[in-house]
């Protein structure tokens, strides 16, 4: 359940299931049925439903959802943008089932309608947006924004791209969104997300096979992906077994971050953590750490001998390193040794002039090697691909093409941080939340990670994991947390995940919407009905 398809995969895979022999039309009625059942279950049968149509299929699901809300009960209310006539193949099926009026639409019109609605089907453009909206669109969609009515959006909050999330001159916003199938990267990529509410995956009857000739690239980040990758700590393990990290602090008054990320290191799993530093810091990161070891070293060769130790499999650098010749010595030393290594902060910023000499020593190294930037420290390493440079292109793409470029897993960071390898596999992480943004947190990511890596973990699945770890420990943590907070969470994160592991394969989920069956919302939505002639809506 884990694969995003963009909107051309999803196209196939309905293309696939027609051409099987399910009629497209079965398809659409299934869509319109979870629409109607997601509005239902949300707003109590009283509740009056206006219902906004597009010129093509989206718009057909919002003509089945309307026929099988009104004969739910419901007072439906539907409007088309554009001609009636121009409506073609199951979307003019669909609009011939339809009983009700078909009202014109447009910016000034809706305005009225909204006014007495409960609750707006968004049925305007769903995967077949191709352009920025303009005229009629436009007003229509900023006038459902503007009206703070809730909103059940098909498929996509109309004016959101499915398959990079922008939006398209303007989106509105929607309280619940269904799709169908799998989710679309959209669904999860800034500003898309945030535009999207609840998103409901609802079942229509494609089948998985469909996703075995398609073979998407693009996955929601969550365990499925690494777990296996991940054994709970076994009886006869011994710390050694377990991997030893060393991190690189920063020096005497910037010791910090690498204590952050050490620490992280150790409770993400790690035997041993070491943390190195320069000699005057190393005395300062003494009287802080405890379980955490510390070493000095004088210069790149007395670091360099600290990584000769074949058992020392995991680096961090980065984290409060300084920026400069310095740093890029070590990372030079690192990237020369046999240790899995994450690069973070100021190892990223240390080749911003001259990036290839680090890709250069990253691509064809055995060991994984991991990136860590956020979109500023991206744009130092790749200006071709930063966000302002290919503000259209999708954060997916960008990162792909990174990885693909330095040789290196890259994690670029932000609420919607995609974790992409140069295989072109790709992951879009949606489990942080905002109060992670703060003074530290990128340290305990890095952190993480090399403690993975520690573990034997391969790059990528490292990257996965520490992205969705450190994401619940900020869930966990809530809100006022401090980067200090974190490493202490990932305690109960990874017992719920071991606890998991070790539970036989779950069922198949339960279809989020029924397909089948009575047609009556839930029977406790039933019960406290609004007055009739009350407008607005109940939630
Ligand atoms: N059998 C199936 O395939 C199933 C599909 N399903 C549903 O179909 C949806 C996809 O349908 P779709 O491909 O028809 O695209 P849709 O989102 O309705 O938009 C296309 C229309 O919008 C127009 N248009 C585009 N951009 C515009 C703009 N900026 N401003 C103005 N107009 C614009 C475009 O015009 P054109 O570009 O052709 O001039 C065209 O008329 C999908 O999201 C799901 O809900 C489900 O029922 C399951 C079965
Ligand atoms: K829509």
């Amino acid at each position: 359940m884990n694969e995003l398809l963009t909107p051309a995969e999803m196209s196939r895979a309905d293309r696939l299931t027609i051409d099987a022999g399910t009629p497209g039309i079965r398809l659409m009625e299934r869509a319109g049925r979870a629409v109607a059942d997601a509005t239902a279950f949300r707003h109590v049968l009283g509740t009056r439903v206006l219902v906004l149509c597009g010129p093509g299929n989206n718009g057909g699901d919002g003509f089945v959802a309307a026929r099988i809300l009104a004969e739910r009960g419901y007072a439906v209310r539907l409007a088309l943008l554009g001609d009636r006539s121009r409506l073609s193949g199951d979307a003019a099926l669909a609009a011939a089932a339809w009983r009700g009026a078909t009202e014109p639409l447009d910016g000034d019109g809706v305005v009225p309608m909204l006014a007495q609605a409960g609750v707006v089907v968004d049925a305007l453009f769903g995967a077949g947006l191709a352009r920025t909206l303009e005229g009629e669109a436009r007003r229509v969609v900023e006038a459902v924004d503007r009206s703070g009515r809730p909103v059940v959006a098909v498929d996509l909050p109309s004016g959101i791209d499915g398959r990079t999330g922008a939006v398209c001159g303007a989106a509105l916003h929607a309280q619940t969104t269904v799709t169908f199938f799998r989710r679309k990267p959209g669904h999860l990529l800034m500003p898309g997300r945030a535009h999207c509410g609840t998103v409901i995956t609802a079942d229509i009857g494609i089948p998985d096979w469909t996703l075995r000739e398609i073979g998407p690239a693009l996955r929601q980040n969550c365990p499925a992906l690494w777990l296996d990758r991940l054994p709970a700590p076994r009886l006869g393990d011994h710390k050694y077994s377990r991997g030893h990290a060393l991190v690189l602090s920063g020096p005497a008054l910037r010791t910090g971050a690498a204590r952050l990320s050490a620490e992280a290191a150790l409770r993400a799993g790690a035997g041993l953590v070491t943390l190195v530093a320069p000699e005057a810091a190393a005395a300062i990161a003494a009287t802080h750490l405890t379980a955490v070891m510390i070493e000095a070293f004088a210069d790149a060769a007395g670091f360099a001998a600290l990584l000769a130790d074949p058992r020392r499999n995991a680096v961090v650098l980065g984290p409060a390193a300084g920026v400069g010749e310095g740093t890029r010595a070590l990372v030079a030393a690192a990237l020369a040794g046999r240790a899995g290594l994450v690069l973070d902060a100021d190892a990223l910023t240390s080749f911003a002039d001259a990036p290839e000499t680090l890709f250069d020593r990253v691509r064809g190294r055995p060991a994984p090697v991991i990136l860590t930037p956020h979109e500023g420290e991206f744009a130092r390493l790749f200006p071709d691909l930063a966000e302002r440079a290919v503000g259209d292109r999708p954060k997916t793409e960008r990162a792909v093409a990174a990885a693909r470029r330095s040789g290196a897993i890259v994690v670029l960071k932000g609420t919607d941080t995609v974790v992409a390898a140069p295989d072109g596999r790709a992951a879009i992480n949606d489990n942080a939340p905002p109060d992670l943004a703060t003074a530290g947190s990128g340290d305990v990511l890095a952190g993480i990670a090399g403690g993975l890596l520690a573990r034997g973990l391969p790059g990528y699945e490292a990257a996965a994991a520490a992205v969705w770890l450190h994401g619940e420990c900020g869930r966990r943590a809530g809100p006022g947390l401090i980067a200090e907070d974190l490493a202490a969470e990932l305690k109960p994160v990874l017992a719920d995940l071991y606890r998991r592991a070790a539970l036989p394969p779950a069922e198949p989920p339960p279809v989020a919407i029924r397909q089948e069956g009575p047609t009556l919302p839930p029977r406790r939505l039933l019960v406290g009905s609004q007055d009739e002639d009350e407008p607005g809506g109940t939630d």
